[in-house]
């Protein structure tokens, strides 16, 4: 038998091939969340493309907008987020779209319309994209009953309602991580082939971490649940070495760290911003949603992230996540000392 071939036809899976595998599982399913996913991949190969050129084409630079949140849009900001637009309407498949650029939520119209929302980060971690760091593309799925035109109400919802959800990573290389809601797996594209290979399969996460993740230029604003875990990473009780710092301030890259090597992300309240900063429905519950289906917690500081039902569509809350036991430890601590 040719063994070197066998292992190419069973190792070898690429994105396309393993999302119609997690279709195959619901006999029910009629290729609609496939057909989706595949525009979303799209969309992420278009940003990526456009990350790599960035440098040599003069795309950075200010377009002389500002987005809702009050900051100032990078060119490659507009055109991820045109490039999402495009290729989650063109689908077919959507129905309401909620952006981080955009103030208002999307609904597609009537002709295009179809039973999924999604809400989206079409580029995080803007502030690194002038000196080539690791930034990325945030994604999260609902699903509406058949036939139904959404609201924004469809979306105010807990994020344990979510369907799917998923980031590419636009670094040293692209990494897509997915979970349509049992395991995480993710998928780097090779870029002369234009495909993403499966090259981490069923993602787990450590139960400890050793790496801490947070801005640390923050912390004279802490509440003092989050001031004492940092003091006891640096500085542990018991003896044990201290634990390291890294922190890139790109949440895409940041969670994809915590998710492979262990440890705990934060962006906790403060007093100058006591819903901390990252966006409950783009940012939080998209990657609260990977970090717990792959075995890690999500805690916002009062409750499990997921059971969160956001008021308003760009909503902020803090966010401690990733190895069961560093979030555990979080938890133990907001009750010693409340918020
Ligand atoms: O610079 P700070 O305050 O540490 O914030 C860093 C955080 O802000 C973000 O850049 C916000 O995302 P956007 O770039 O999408 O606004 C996160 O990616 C990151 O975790
Ligand atoms: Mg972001
Ligand atoms: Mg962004």
């Amino acid at each position: 038998m040719d063994h070197a071939a066998d292992a190419l036809r069973t190792d070898l899976m690429t994105l396309t091939r393993h999302v119609l595998n997690e279709q195959s599982k619901h006999p029910e399913a009629r290729g609609d969340l496939t057909i989706l996913l595949n525009h979303i991949v799209l969309g992420c190969k278009f940003v990526c493309s456009a990350v790599n050129k960035a440098g040599l084409a003069h795309l950075i630079g200010l377009a002389g907008e500002t987005n809702v949140q009050g900051e100032e849009q990078k060119k490659l900001d507009v055109l991820s987020n045109q490039v999402f637009v495009k290729a989650l309407t063109s689908s077919g498949r959507t129905n309401v779209l909620v952006s981080e650029e955009d103030e208002e939520a999307i609904f597609v119209p009537e002709k295009l319309r179809g039973r999924y929302c999604v809400v989206f980060d079409p580029l995080d971690g803007s502030s690194n994209i002038d000196c080539g760091v690791s930034i990325g593309t945030i994604f999260g799925i609902y699903m509406l009953e058949a036939g139904k035109a959404g609201t924004v109400d469809d979306l105010l919802k807990a994020g344990t309602s979510m369907v799917a959800a998923g980031y590419c990573m636009y670094g040293s290389s692209c990494t897509l991580v997915l979970s349509t809601g049992e395991d995480v797996n993710g998928f780097t594209l090779d870029p002369s082939l234009g495909e993403f290979i499966l090259t981490h399969p069923h993602i787990r996460i450590p139960e400890k971490g050793k790496i801490y993740s947070v801005n640390e230029g923050n912390a004279k604003n802490w509440d003092e649940p989050t001031t004492k875990f940092v003091e006891k990473a640096k500085f542990p009780e018991d003896g044990s070495s201290p634990r390291s710092l890294r922190y890139i301030g790109s949440m895409v890259a940041d969670v994809h760290r915590t998710l492979l090597y262990g440890g705990i992300f934060m962006y906790p309240a403060d007093k100058k911003s006591p819903n901390g900063k990252l966006r409950v429905l783009y940012e939080v519950f998209p990657m609260s949603f990977l970090v717990e289906k792959a075995g890690g917690q999500a805690f916002t500081g009062k409750q499990r992230a997921l059971e969160l039902v956001p008021k308003k569509i760009h909503e902020r809350s803090p966010i401690f996540l990733g190895s069961y036991d560093d979030v555990e430890e979080v938890k133990e601590l907001y009750k010693q000392y409340g918020a």
